[in-house]
């Protein structure tokens, strides 16, 4: 089934799409240095620590977070996905009116696992201090918004793959007939726009993370050997998240929405 012809997707345009992921980029970096903000506080982490939680203090603040939000209708939008998806309570709001953009096999396509996988194990330990000062709450809270911006981000691939495809569906459906992944990924990656994300994020990383400060410290500013410690989160770390995690990750969406988009 073929995704409807309508006013809205005629106007998505690879050039707004990528305006949004460009805007979302903000949104990561400012709240990677929110969460950078406390320890890493692994107690919040551990499994059974707190009695009065059947997991992980984490799991909790995250189940019970969703679960408000999909009742303000959160995963009505197709970027947005559940961590735990299972027994979540039903939308009360009515469907949105809009007609839909993307093919429904959108839907089908969630990668949360991959993306907690690598924010708590790699990620994570990359810009927290060690240590802890016991704000589990928050420290929880900030790790959800790292991870729902992550994750949308993530999911757009989407709305990328969509706008690649309407560009030139001659160029896609020979792959997607074949099921041919390789194709796909050669045919939707651009690595002179990867280059691009990757310096925007870095620069990013260093305008936003900026020490303020009312006193001119010139000494700060040319010590070379505490580049990294000038700003709230190492920028190249920034860089690295989007090399290795982000753009990978928004490129497997891209092509699983494609090897569905002809069903
Ligand atoms: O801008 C695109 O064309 C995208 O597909 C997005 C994106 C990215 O994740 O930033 C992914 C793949 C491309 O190689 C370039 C960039």
């Amino acid at each position: 089934m073929a995704a409807e012809s309508n006013s809205k997707s005629d106007i998505l345009t690879l050039e707004k799409v990528r305006e949004a992921l460009i805007k979302q980029e903000d949104t990561i970096i400012s709240r990677l240095i929110q969460r950078a903000n406390f320890p890493l506080n692994s107690p919040a982490y551990d499994e059974g620590k707190f009695p009065s939680f059947p997991g992980s203090l984490l799991q909790f603040v995250v189940k019970e977070t969703e679960a408000l939000q999909s009742k303000v209708g959160r995963y009505e939008s197709p970027e947005e996905h559940p961590f735990f998806p299972e027994s979540l309570p039903p939308s009360l709001l009515p469907l949105p009116a809009n007609p839909p953009v993307l093919h429904p096999a959108a839907g089908s396509i969630n990668i949360n696992e991959k993306i907690w996988e690598f924010y708590f194990d790699e990620l994570l330990p990359l810009f927290a201090a060690p240590g802890d000062d016991g704000s589990y709450a928050s420290t929880a809270s900030s790790d959800l918004d790292c991870l729902q911006a992550i994750s949308r981000r993530i999911h757009y691939g989407y709305y990328v793959a969509e706008v690649k495809f309407k560009g030139s569906p001659q160029d896609y459906e020979p792959a997607i007939h074949d099921q041919d992944r390789d194709s796909l990924m050669k045919l939707l990656t651009f690595v002179d726009v990867e280059e691009m994300v990757k310096k925007r994020v870095e620069k990013k990383a260093k305008v936003f993370g900026q020490e303020v400060s009312l006193v001119d410290n010139a000494n700060a500013k040319t010590d070379k050997h505490n580049a990294s410690e000038k700003y709230k989160v190492d920028p190249s770390v920034v860089s690295r998240l989007y090399e290795e995690w982000i753009m990978p990750l928004t490129k497997l969406v891209q092509v699983e929405y494609l090897l569905r988009r002809l069903d």
